[in-house]
């Protein structure tokens, strides 16, 4: 169920009129709200006179009220649905009787006799107390009034001294208007009151037998209460409506001593309606699909109040005189009926768009003003916050644009009001992104100045030399020998061809070791005083046939194959970070190709943003691959210096195995390599 609505049944009250001679028949039970009538019915009797017997016919309801206190009827029947139209439902009050059963008095009351105000007045009362007691609430106020005589509705509060035409009823999805109706807005109590007496001046009346001032129409008067509902500077609205209706009274033509033709036809005009109005509380009461509503102009007005959103209190007026026991048994039955109708009531609520509006045009008023102080006080004289031109628009984001791109070296986004901000769609998260792109480029910048000033200091040797990064542009050289690097391996480190080395024996050919051979220089002076190719024969001789040889040649084949592992490593390397210089070029490529940015171009932003995080990410790969080479190549030099360390150990301990062996043989060594082979 929405907040506040409200499924309610329709509260029924009787109020009996003073009487001398109140009928025995009737028995009230204020306590229980019940009324019991004792009704003498005949029976007929085979072959005798007709038996008379008693009948008894109770009907319950909300309460039942035989006082002339006027206050206790406001309080028990109506003060509650008054502060319910309060709160934002639509509320009707409505009294059904018979001709001069008191409900002019009931609603109207005794003018004259202050106490004797009916609810008419006590309601405007309590209406205008809530909107002088609370003004914050803004309760504005508009009455109507219109009387329902012989099947047309006038308006009673029309004043262009002319009798009106009858009021022409529109329906709007569900909902019923009086096309021309005069709603009158009201500021108190007294104009309110005024306005009632006028309206009551034009309603019809006739002099009746069974009351002097009989009015001859059904009557709406009916209070628009709008009231703000909060604080806050967009505020919900409370419209609500106040219906209070005095029904004329219903007749037994015949019984009346007014037969006179209007009269007459007035009471016919009166019955007729009434009859409708019963027919449809009956459909009402049945849950009929359809409901006869416009049958006349009284249903298709009461349509809301019966059976839509709205709280509903009847007051049912009765005389208590034997005389008239027909008639206030048929208005106990009306009554009944309608007690067991539902309406569903809800509070009314319209946005105050007028109010709204005019509120935040004072606002602007008054902050313009502020602002205007502010900026004279502050020396910003000519700050304009009139909405911008196309002219200054462009201005405005040409500003934008070169502090951005720097061309002016601006240290501040030149922007004066906010109104310029937002006509330039610089938006928070478009800002932050430029800065970071900015941020981007600084970082950049920041390591290559470092770089170019490490290098300056080296050059004067107040530091020690920088190690080099690797050369973007040039890319990574690819390992060989001794003389990779990265970048291009300058051609003095390139290590020397096999050819430049001691020749390879034929005997090392034929046993597969390629690597290790020795060159003149390397043979200690004074020992080897025999050709070349013998030596190579006896350093064969030695490696794989003596243990210590074949040792110390196997730790050597060993280290070689990690050194040849960690260059296919290093290799592999290298042409990642090749691979990735590659793509950073392509990457900045693009980011010069797409230019300066537009602040408003989120798209291109966008764009620019993923090459810009791409280029991140692969400089990242590129270092940390950069980095990772750099391990690798340490290591290749460390496994490199043991191959090294290994072979010189190899031939120092072929040296000493050849010297030894030869002196030890006191041969000459062409004789003693000789009977070796
Ligand atoms: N409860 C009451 N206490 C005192 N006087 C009453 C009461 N009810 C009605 N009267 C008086 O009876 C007379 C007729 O009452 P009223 O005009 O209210 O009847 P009515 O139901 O409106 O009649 P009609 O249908 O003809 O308009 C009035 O003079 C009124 O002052």
């Amino acid at each position: 169920m929405p907040h506040g609505e409200c499924q309610c049944r329709i509260k029924v009250h009787l109020r009996m009129r003073p009487s001398s001679k109140p009928s025995a028949a009737l028995h009230f039970d204020e306590t229980k709200a019940m009324v019991r009538i004792d009704v003498q019915k005949k029976q007929s009797n085979v072959g005798g006179p007709p038996r008379s017997y008693t009948d008894q016919i109770v009907f319950s309801l909300d309460s039942v009220i035989q006082t002339t206190n006027q206050e206790t009827v406001f309080d028990s029947c109506a003060k509650q649905l008054v502060e319910d139209v309060l709160q934002g439902y639509h509320g009707t009050i409505m009294t059904y009787g018979q001709v001069g059963s008191g409900k002019t008095f009931t609603m109207t009351g005794d003018m004259k006799v202050y106490a004797h105000r009916g609810i008419v007045p006590r309601a405007m009362h309590r209406i205008f107390q809530e909107k002088e007691t609370k003004p914050e609430a803004g309760i504005r106020v508009q009455m109507s009034y219109v009387e329902v005589y012989n099947e047309g509705i006038y308006d009673l509060l029309q004043t262009r001294g002319e009798p009106a035409g009858s009021l022409m009823i529109l329906e709007e999805n569900g909902l019923v208007e009086l096309r021309g109706l005069t709603k009158m807005p009201v500021e108190n109590e007294a104009e309110a009151l005024k306005l009632y007496f006028e309206g009551e001046k034009l309603r019809s009346y006739s002099d009746h037998s069974l009351n002097q001032m009989s009015s001859r129409s059904h009557c709406v008067l009916t209070f628009y209460i709008e009231r703000r509902t909060g604080i806050r500077t967009l505020q919900d609205v409370t419209v609500a409506k106040l219906n209070l209706v005095d029904l004329a009274g219903n007749e037994r033509v015949k019984k009346t001593s007014d037969y006179r033709g209007h009269l007459r036809r007035e009471a016919m005009a009166i019955n007729k309606s009434l009859t409708f109005l019963e027919q449809t509380v009956y459909a009402l009461r049945l849950g009929q699909g359809y409901i006869p509503f416009r049958q006349s102009r009284l249903t298709t007005l009461l349509k809301e109040s019966l059976g839509g959103n709205c709280k509903t209190v009847l007051i049912v007026c009765a005389w208590p005189e034997d005389y008239f026991l027909d008639e206030t048994i048929g208005s106990l039955r009306f009554a009944q009926r309608v007690k067991l109708l539902r309406t569903t009531a809800i509070i009314n609520k319209k946005l105050d768009s007028a109010g709204t509006e005019r509120r935040y045009a004072k606002e602007i008023i008054e902050l313009r003003q502020e602002l205007a102080l502010k900026d004279a006080l502050s020396g910003h004289t000519r700050i304009s916050y009139d909405e911008l031109t196309e002219e200054a628009k462009t201005e405005l984001r040409n500003k934008i644009e070169a502090f951005i791109t720097d061309e002016k070296e601006l240290d501040q986004i030149p922007v004066e009001n906010f109104r310029q901000v937002s006509h330039s769609s610089i938006k928070y998260h478009v800002v932050a992104k430029q800065v970071k792109e900015l941020l981007c480029l600084f970082k950049e910048a920041h390591v290559s100045i470092r770089t170019q000033l490490e290098k300056v200091l080296a050059e004067y040797g107040l530091i020690p030399p920088p190690e080099e990064p690797p050369p973007e542009d040039s890319g990574v050289g690819e390992l060989e020998g001794h003389g990779f690097h990265v970048g291009i391996a300058p051609l003095d480190a390139r290590p020397e061809s096999p050819a430049s080395l001691g020749q390879m024996s034929p005997g090392a050919k034929r046993c597969g070791v390629t690597m290790l051979t020795y060159k003149e220089n390397d043979v200690p002076e004074g020992v080897w005083e025999c050709s070349s190719d013998i030596r190579n024969d006896a350093f064969l001789e030695f490696k794989n046939g003596t243990e210590e040889g074949q040792q110390q040649e196997a730790i050597i084949k060993s280290k070689e194959g990690e050194l040849q592992i960690k260059r296919r490593y290093a290799r592999d390397i290298c042409a990642t970070i090749n691979e990735a210089k590659k793509e950073i070029q392509g990457v900045k490529k693009l980011i010069k190709e797409r230019g300066i940015i537009k602040p408003d171009d989120c798209a291109e932003l966008e764009k620019r943003t993923s090459l810009l995080t791409r280029l991140r990410s692969l400089k990242s790969a590129y270092h940390k691959a950069y980095n990772e080479l750099k391990t690798v190549k340490v290591d290749v030099e460390a496994v490199q210096q043991e191959v090294r360390d290994g072979k010189e150990m190899l031939l120092e301990s072929f040296y000493g195995w050849f010297h030894t062996l030869a002196k030890y043989r006191g041969q000459e060594t062409e004789d003693f390599l000789a009977s070796v082979a």
